[in-house]
């Protein structure tokens, strides 16, 4: 039957549902077989929050903020985790459904196209049931509606018929929390926002961090990883989990190949040149929207969209991906005028800046 959020023309939106721990099956990782790369990601999660590294003050808030809820037998306040990718929110969302004991279902923003897609995910929910929602900034408008109010009240309201006939009969839902994930916490509405009890916001992780984020993972893994090597692949990591993994792999597969096995500094050197990540750890898109700033537009300032265009990137690609680096590491700086390459850039490319007075630097 059509109803009037329009979800009666389209496909039905794929959530994953992963089952509380001890159920019947054991796995809690939303990997497909078909992505190789995400399903070796996924193996290396953490499962609890004692083994998740780094991330002192949300891990202490969330700790008391789950275990509370524990204590009262009640679903914990609904949690909003904010920061770059590959941080750990995926993670964190998982590990709050396992130390909860409660199952937790999987869906994000833009797989939510209408109201009525999100209508059917709440009410389906089980009692205590983990919705993770993630790149929430990216829900249509109705759809955030619709959460603001069953987030509060737990309730959904079902709109039934067109027009003046429409109405629309209020449907409970059981108690449930909301997990949302964000790149991008300034674009949420303040009303969505407010209806967290909790916000953890994640940083980069520092090199020692990372160090023992690469020496869990090479266990795991069951490769020798030597510690220079893990510093070494630490320091080029741009300070994210996901990143230092990536390379881990990479290194593994390097020394694989054309080494004895073992995850040497010599090792790690070689394999992270073939695959063009420098000793800042600068990756190709991070070089070339260094390279256009400073040779296409002099430095800067230019807008975000024309520097997307000149690198072949999407604007927010540009801006999630690699940004946040480019700035923490001094080397690009945000004006109201558009991006600047900073002092650093042009040295770390080996370039010379144009002469004083033409950059808003010189
Ligand atoms: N604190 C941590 N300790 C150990 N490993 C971590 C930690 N945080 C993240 N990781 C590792 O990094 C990988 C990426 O983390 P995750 O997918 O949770 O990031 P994310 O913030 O959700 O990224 P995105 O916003 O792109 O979805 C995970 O597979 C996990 O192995």
């Amino acid at each position: 039957m059509a109803d009037a959020y329009g979800a009666d023309d389209h496909e039905e939106l794929t959530t994953e549902r992963i089952p509380a721990p001890g159920g019947d099956d054991p796995s809690l990782v939303r990997s497909a077989a078909d992505d190789l790369e995400r399903a070796a990601e996924a193996a290396l999660r953490p499962r609890r929050l004692e083994e998740f590294v780094g991330q002192r003050v949300v891990r202490e808030q969330l700790s008391l903020v789950l275990q509370a809820a524990l204590g009262r037998g009640r679903a914990p306040d609904h949690v909003l985790l904010s920061g770059p990718p590959g941080l750990g929110k995926t993670t964190l969302a998982m590990i709050i459904a396992a130390e909860l004991g409660a199952p937790l279902r999987v869906t994000s923003g833009p797989a939510i196209q209408h109201a009525g897609d999100l209508a059917a995910v709440l009410s389906s929910l089980d009692e205590g049931e983990v919705l993770f929602l993630d790149e929430i900034h990216r829900l249509a408008r109705p759809a955030e509606e619709l959460l603001y109010v069953a987030m509060e009240d737990f309730r959904v309201d079902v709109v039934v018929g067109k027009g003046a006939g429409a109405s629309a009969i209020p449907l409970s839902l059981p108690p449930f929390t909301v997990v949302g994930a964000t790149t991008r916490a300034g674009l949420l509405p303040a009303p969505l926002r407010d209806r967290f009890g909790f916000t953890g916001h994640l940083d980069f992780y520092s090199s020692e961090e990372l160090e023992r984020v690469l020496v869990r993972s090479a266990g795991l893994l069951g490769v020798p990883l030597a510690a220079d090597a893990a510093a070494e692949i630490a320091g080029r990591s741009r300070g994210t989990p996901r990143i230092a993994n990536r390379l881990l792999r990479r290194v593994r597969d390097w020394a694989q190949v054309r080494g004895d096995g073992t995850l040497s500094l010599a090792a790690a050197r070689a394999a992270l040149e073939v695959y063009e990540v420098d000793a800042l750890g600068l990756d190709r898109l991070d070089r070339a929207v260094l390279t256009a700033l400073c040779t296409r537009f002099g430095g800067g300032p230019v807008g975000l969209t024309t520097l997307a265009v000149a690198v072949g990137e999407e604007p927010e690609t540009v801006e999630t991906v690699a940004e946040p680096f480019l700035v923490r590491e001094g080397l690009v700086g945000r004006t109201p005028r558009g991006r600047v390459a900073m002092p650093g850039a042009w040295a770390h490319l080996g370039l010379t800046p144009p002469a004083a007075g033409n950059t808003l630097f010189g």
